[in-house]
């Protein structure tokens, strides 16, 4: 791995030589060597420092990896998240073939399909008004209370695919800041409110305390009686599920094979069925399923995960870039930066390799992002001036809902072929004074001032574009980047599928609780924990 990852670096040196911007000017066809098609789905990465030599590497140090043998173990159900024990089988969620997928030799089909029945069950019962709160109203607010995957997914993908929201309204409440709750149960009425308690653990402290917050707020107004009507519950945990009160007809099961960022395809995903209904549901898992069988089957330089994962790596591991940005030129995908931070980042934030030792070069880099046009206003100074390269992710739809705001949509997109464009063009200094010259300024001003105005260019951008944020494309996307982040923790040698770094804070804060609250001294902290637990008591 290591010599190919050298011959790499050479070869970037020399990429990086030729420069993007040359060598479009090089070869004007480039974008005819450098992008895919995946049905409606465009990948195009012409706009990135490879050449065939950078991609012909990447492509055996797939190989050498294993990142197809890899990839088969992983869709057959081997335990390949081995620090658990576990398998990785969020694919088995949206299995549409139905073909048998063994765990331990026995085929988790059927209590997928189970599951997902019951689901679609409860979500057409609560959208119809056939399941009422405990006064016979019709619900019209759901508030699923989770955190991290049991949040992130089914908020995300509720707000992408608002055009298809036609159920109750939903809300959600993850963090352990009062504020959260509160403001959001100061929006309900408790007889039409229905709470989706979801943590695949049932032990989740930010979880457990709002539930607790949501149940006595219930009770209060309904009484006791009133909390089975009014509550759900989505976990892997049942007997936990059961000791907190809510009815068995009322919890939908996952499994320990279901990783907490890979589950809004599991019952995690139920408040987005409620939403958009079980069948534009199904259209969602459709979408991601396609794109299994395309991971599973496209030859590599067609295969736009591995693409994305082989060009990720390198700008990480071989050009250096500690973060890429992933800029959605649509407001429904709002949310999609921080739902790719936590599937990227908790599965490749990673130290060591499988074997426990260091990993040779970097992991996965920090990955953030906001939606264009309005990044653009903010931080894309940075993305076109700065003196780091950060690697730009673009996603747009060929067209929006709003077809009576076709001059709106027609913006976006020029603005986000804008923006690529002129990453990859800049503008030299020659260009930055005749510009001024030719606004009149004088010739010592413009000397003076073009410096500010010099664009480097030659920065990287990858764009995709489909047809439009359907359930089906969505589901799409959200598989596409897990496989990309598959492709690159295979890569990088590494366990994407396992979390131990959140696990010490949580620790210490279960110690510093009775600190903060005064029924234990700072005896035995570090002077900086204990003065800032001595300021916050006051
Ligand atoms: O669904 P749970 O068990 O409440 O966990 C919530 C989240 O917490 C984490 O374990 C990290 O703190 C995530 O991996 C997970 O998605």
């Amino acid at each position: 791995m290591q010599d190919l990852v050298a011959k790499l670096k050479e070869a970037a040196l020399s990429t990086s030589a030729v420069q993007i911007r040359e060598a479009f000017a090089a070869d004007p066809a480039r974008f005819e060597r450098y992008h895919a098609w995946f049905a409606d789905l465009l990948m195009d990465y012409s706009k990135t420092a490879v050449n065939d030599t950078v991609l012909g590497l990447l492509s055996e140090l797939a190989d050498k990896a294993g990142v197809a043998i890899k990839r088969e173990a992983m869709f057959k159900g081997e335990l390949i998240n081995f620090t658990e024990n576990r398998a990785v089988l969020h694919t088995a969620l949206r299995n549409r073939s139905n073909s048998s997928v063994l765990v331990d030799g026995k085929d988790v089909m059927p209590e997928v399909n189970a599951v997902l029945k019951a689901m679609g069950e409860f979500a057409e019962g609560v959208r119809s008004g056939r399941i009422t709160g405990a006064t016979g109203k019709r619900i019209t607010d759901v508030v699923n209370i989770g955190i991290g995957g049991s949040d992130l997914g089914p908020v995300m993908t509720t707000l992408a695919l608002a055009p298809y929201h036609d159920g109750p309204r939903l809300h959600y409440v993850s963090n352990i800041d009062a504020a959260h709750i509160a403001d959001t149960i100061r929006l309900l009425d408790p007889e039409t409110s229905l709470f989706i308690i979801a943590s695949k653990t049932f032990t989740t402290i930010e979880t457990m305390t709002n539930a607790a917050t949501a149940r006595a707020f219930i009770a209060k107004a309904l009484g006791e009686g009133a909390v089975q009507h009014h509550f759900a519950a989505v976990s892997t945990a049942l007997d936990k599920v059961a000791a907190f009160g809510i009815d068995s007809t009322r919890v939908f099961g996952f499994w320990d094979w279901v990783g907490g960022r890979y589950s809004i395809w599991s019952a995690i995903g139920l408040p987005l069925m409620i939403a958009i209904g079980s069948e534009d549901f199904g259209k969602f898992l459709d979408g991601a399923h396609a794109m299994d069988n395309h991971f599973r089957s496209a030859p590599l330089n067609k295969n736009i995960p591995i693409l994305l994962g082989l060009i990720g790596y390198y700008q990480r591991n071989v050009l250096g870039c500690t973060s890429r940005a992933v800029i959605p030129y649509d407001q429904r995908l709002s949310r999609f930066p921080a739902y790719l931070q936590q599937l990227d980042m908790e599965s490749n934030g990673k130290g060591v390799t499988m074997d426990g030792s260091p990993v040779a070069g970097a992991s996965g880099p920090v990955v953030w992002g906001e939606p264009g046009t309005n990044g653009q206003h903010a931080f894309f100074q940075l993305l076109h001036q700065g003196t780091d390269i950060i690697p730009v992710e673009f996603v747009i739809a060929k067209q929006g809902f709003e077809p009576e705001l076709r001059y709106q949509h027609e913006l976006l997109m020029a603005n986000c072929v804008a923006q690529s464009q002129a990453l990859l063009k800049g503008r030299t200094l020659d260009e930055a004074k005749a510009q001024l010259t030719a606004q009149g300024w004088a010739s010592a001003k413009a000397d003076k001032i073009a410096p500010h105005r010099v664009f480097t260019g030659n920065r990287p951008s990858i764009t995709f574009v489909h047809d439009m944020l359907t359930p089906f494309a969505l589901g799409r996307l959200i598989a596409l980047y897990e496989h990309r982040v598959f492709v690159e923790g295979v890569l990088y040698g590494i366990n994407s599928f396992d979390q131990w770094g959140v696990e010490l804070g949580k620790e210490l804060a279960t110690g510093l609780l009775p600190v903060v609250q005064g029924t234990k001294g700072t005896e035995g902290l570090d002077s900086s924990t204990a003065g800032l637990v001595a300021a916050l008591r006051g």
